[in-house]
């Protein structure tokens, strides 16, 4: 390494998720330059999102308590990025705000923990999840079973199932993978249970006009995890959708193309409307043509949670 010694600035939640995302793009970014950990700097801050855990995220403002705090201090220059979950980063960003870089792509699929399956749950199970998407996949499956409202991180949602307030919970395996808390419950297959937009994505975001910030990111974006994760999310713009919106989504590579499967559901479960695009990248409006399509066979139960384009 030649040229001066840069110290950057990592702003990042404070949970034990956040703090292990924030370390993985840490160490992927000194990797990349050849940098010493020193030379990137966490700082850790608490979102409201954090703060606020008795109540659904959707009823308290969705998923901008999760980046309010660090938007606020990357524009006033605190922080030279911040590290997220995608899945939790709403599609409009403030102006001033850029993804710089998408790392690989955990694994994406849901898991079940207190079941074997989602057949496999008892009759009548109560099953802990805020999620409007993981609730209405619930229901639809399995009409007979309760939803119980279950915020927090991951270590408080497995130790409210410990406490019995549900027999079972639905979490994300990419944050048990990156916990290290291997073999917990039981991944979903994603054929037949779609995770939601970005889940399983890290993003990285800086100022957009820091040029400087935004090479050095460049060098850690990985193009095909950032090239589905930008079609999912560009399906959720078009559908208009927010954080009441049941929507589940899963772009894949297929050679050189992309397929991109997504479901609507009503908030209870009982509607359902399906579909899927393959397209070639670069093709950026093939999202927008699923999202009218599968508007235009949603039933009104379903088309009131979203409102277009
Ligand atoms: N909703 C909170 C949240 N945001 C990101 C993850 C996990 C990591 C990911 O999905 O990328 C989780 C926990 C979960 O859904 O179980």
């Amino acid at each position: 390494m030649t040229a001066p010694t840069p110290m950057l600035k990592l702003g990042t939640r404070r949970s034990p998720l956040a703090m292990a995302q924030a370390e993985e793009a840490r160490a992927r970014l000194c990797a990349a330059h050849g940098w010493r950990e020193e030379q990137v700097e966490l700082v850790p801050v608490t979102a409201s999102g954090d703060r606020i855990q008795d109540r659904p995220l959707a009823e308290i403002g969705g998923k901008a308590l999760w980046t309010k705090e660090l938007d606020a201090w990357l524009l006033a220059g605190e922080i030279d990025f911040a590290v997220h979950s995608l899945k939790d980063v709403e599609t409009i960003r403030p102006a001033g705000i850029a993804i710089a870089a998408i790392l690989p792509r955990e694994d994406v699929r849901d898991v079940l923990v207190g079941a074997a399956s989602i057949h496999a749950l008892p009759r009548g199970a109560r099953v802990g999840t805020s999620a409007p998407r993981r609730a209405a996949q619930l229901l639809h499956a399995r009409p007979d079973c309760t939803v119980v409202p279950f915020r927090g991180n991951v270590a408080t949602r497995l130790a409210k199932l410990q406490a019995g307030e549900a027999d079972a919970t639905l979490l994300a395996l990419a944050g048990l993978n990156r916990l290290g808390q291997h073999g917990v419950g039981h991944p979903l297959d994603a054929e037949d249970w779609l995770p939601a937009p970005g889940q399983g994505a890290i993003a990285i975001e800086c100022r957009a006009g820091d040029e400087a910030v935004r090479a050095l990111l460049a060098a850690i974006n990985d193009t095909p995890s950032h090239a589905a994760v930008t079609a999912e999310r560009a399906l959720l713009a078009a559908l208009g959708g927010n954080c009441h919106s049941p929507i589940a989504v899963l772009t894949r590579a297929e050679g050189p193309a992309l397929v991109m499967e997504a479901a609507l559901f009503s908030p209870d479960g009982a509607e359902r409307v399906a579909g899927e695009i393959r397209f070639a990248a670069g093709d950026d409006a093939a999202p927008g043509r699923l999202a009218d399509d599968l508007l235009a066979r949603a039933v009104p139960a379903i088309a009131v949670h979203f409102t277009g384009r």
